[in-house]
């Protein structure tokens, strides 16, 4: 029986990349530059800050100008952390279904803190997530198991009986790692993580209903 599910936040609970596009774009804007389509840097979103800059400069963490820029860029997301971040179709439901079934739900995120709190509290789900465990809560982030084994002890699960579910490569590591039953999202970011059905998780859905069904198999009767 399952105890509890653990969430990742970018790209499997709330599409984050349009405010994040954006902020890129403003500050292509900022230095001159054109901005740039939201599909092109859509796929980077998973890599965080790194990946938004590869995708809008065309630099890495060696440029010269990576550390104002990176500065620069988390100033322009945090002004704007929440004007167009939607939680995906379906996952309202979801979160429901878990809560009817009285299991315990958090969210283990790479997101730093500082943006995290914020975000969970304007999507409206800070009253609802029994744990928020980000990039910076754990000494490691994912893909080390040491932020969704936090979280276990938050909720007093046992891994085995709880879901990790994420859209990156990276959390399904991570999630096995931790000794949890993992499941990868296709409607995510997937970023340079190669084909889902490569990353060894135990389940793959397309959309949030298809896991409602798979847990409302997995809980104790009412
Ligand atoms: O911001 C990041 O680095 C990615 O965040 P995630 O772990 O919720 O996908
Ligand atoms: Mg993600």
């Amino acid at each position: 029986m399952l105890e509890a599910v653990l969430f990742d936040l970018d790209g499997t609970l709330a599409d984050t990349a349009p405010d994040l596009g954006e902020s890129v774009n403003v500050l292509l804007q900022e230095e001159g530059y054109a901005p740039k389509p939201l599909d092109t840097l859509r796929p980077y979103t998973s890599q965080g800050v790194r990946g938004l800059l590869k995708a809008g400069f065309d630099i890495d963490s060696t440029h010269p100008t990576y550390a104002h820029r990176s500065q620069r860029f988390l100033e322009l997301y945090l002004e704007r952390l929440c004007q167009a971040t939607r939680l995906f179709d379906g996952i309202p439901e979801l979160l429901d279904a878990l809560e009817a079934h009285q299991l315990g739900w958090g969210i283990v995120t790479n997101k730093r803190m500082r943006f995290t709190d914020p975000l969970v509290a304007q999507l409206g789900l800070a009253p609802r997530t029994t744990c928020v465990v980000s990039g910076d809560t754990t000494p490691e982030a994912k893909p080390s198991p040491l932020p969704i084994l936090h979280a276990c002890r938050l909720l007093d699960c046992q891994p085995e009986r709880t879901l990790y579910v994420g859209d990156d490569r990276r959390d399904i590591i991570a999630g096995k790692a931790a000794g949890c039953l993992t499941v990868a999202v296709s409607y995510g970011y997937l970023g340079d993580s190669g084909p889902l059905h490569t990353w060894g998780a135990d389940l793959i859905i397309d959309h949030p209903d298809e896991l409602a069904r798979y847990i409302a198999t997995r809980v104790a009767p009412k």
